[in-house]
């Protein structure tokens, strides 16, 4: 049976002398086996892909975490060494992807980085080393080699009732975890806060009036997909919405 083809962004890493362009496979297996579509790194060539060419051909976006942050230039900020490290290459190319995407209500999910990509795609602001602020607490991953312990649910979140991560999980509050240094700022155009941990810290929006499913989170639902059940919940409600883009993509083909 034809399966959806999904879009994941890509960090651009130097390893042996190489410039590469990767995705963990956390978030390539949780597409596979979560949202039952298949997934395809998307090189971050910046404006050297035709971004609407690419995305003619697939079914949803998955923008990834990444220890990268966001360069402040592109929201008013300033650039610093503490701030880094920065990928401006995967900056060129995912804030325009999110933004296309959306226009053309393809079915997107973006996880912790991704979300804040899509804030600034939007012309929000990011807040950054959050644990220092007052009243807010640390959110970064324990420090541990060992990526269970740093991935280790962390922290409870409030869903705001009726929104659409409420309808995806169909709960109030959930446990997440927690690796992350920058949070939402001021918000990006229509973006619609959908949960908030106990210190206010934003932990998923949506897009309002978006043409098709918007969803990001500020936690790493791709990590515990084999036995999770909200992260399940959510790729899989990430997985019908690529399908139903894809059968309506194949059925616009099909009578053109
Ligand atoms: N720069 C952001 C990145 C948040 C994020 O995507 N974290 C994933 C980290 C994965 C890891 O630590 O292994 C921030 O810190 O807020």
């Amino acid at each position: 049976m034809t399966k959806p083809l999904v879009l994941v962004t890509a960090d651009v890493k130097a390893v042996d002398g190489y410039r590469w362009h990767a995705a963990t496979s956390t978030y390539l297996e949780a597409v596979l086996k979560g949202s039952n579509a298949i997934p395809m790194i998307l090189p971050s060539l910046g404006a050297a892909i035709d971004l609407d060419a690419a995305l003619d051909r697939v079914d949803g976006v998955l923008a990834t975490g990444s220890r990268s942050n966001v360069n402040p230039d592109l929201y008013g900020g300033e650039a610093s060494e503490a701030n880094g490290p920065y990928d401006p290459d995967r900056d060129a190319t995912t804030l325009p992807l999110l933004r296309r995407a959306i226009e053309r209500g393809i079915p997107v999910l973006a996880i912790c980085r991704g979300m804040q990509e899509l804030n600034v795609a939007m012309g929000g602001t990011l807040l950054t080393e959050i644990q220092d602020m007052e009243g807010r607490h640390d959110h970064r991953a324990p420090a541990s080699d060992v990526q269970d312990e740093r991935f280790a649910i962390a922290h409870p979140i409030e869903i705001r009732a009726g929104g659409a991560l409420h309808a995806a999980l169909a709960a109030d509050s959930v446990e997440v975890n927690s690796l992350h240094r920058q949070a939402l700022g001021d918000l990006g155009r229509n973006l619609v806060v959908e949960a908030r941990a106990e210190d206010g810290t934003i932990e998923a929006v949506s897009v309002k009036e978006a043409p098709g499913f918007v969803l990001a989170t500020q936690w790493h639902p791709e990590y515990w997909i084999a036995c999770d059940g909200p992260s399940q919940k959510l790729f899989g409600a990430f997985g019908r919405a690529v399908e139903a883009y894809r059968l309506s993509r194949c059925a616009s083909l099909a009578a053109e």
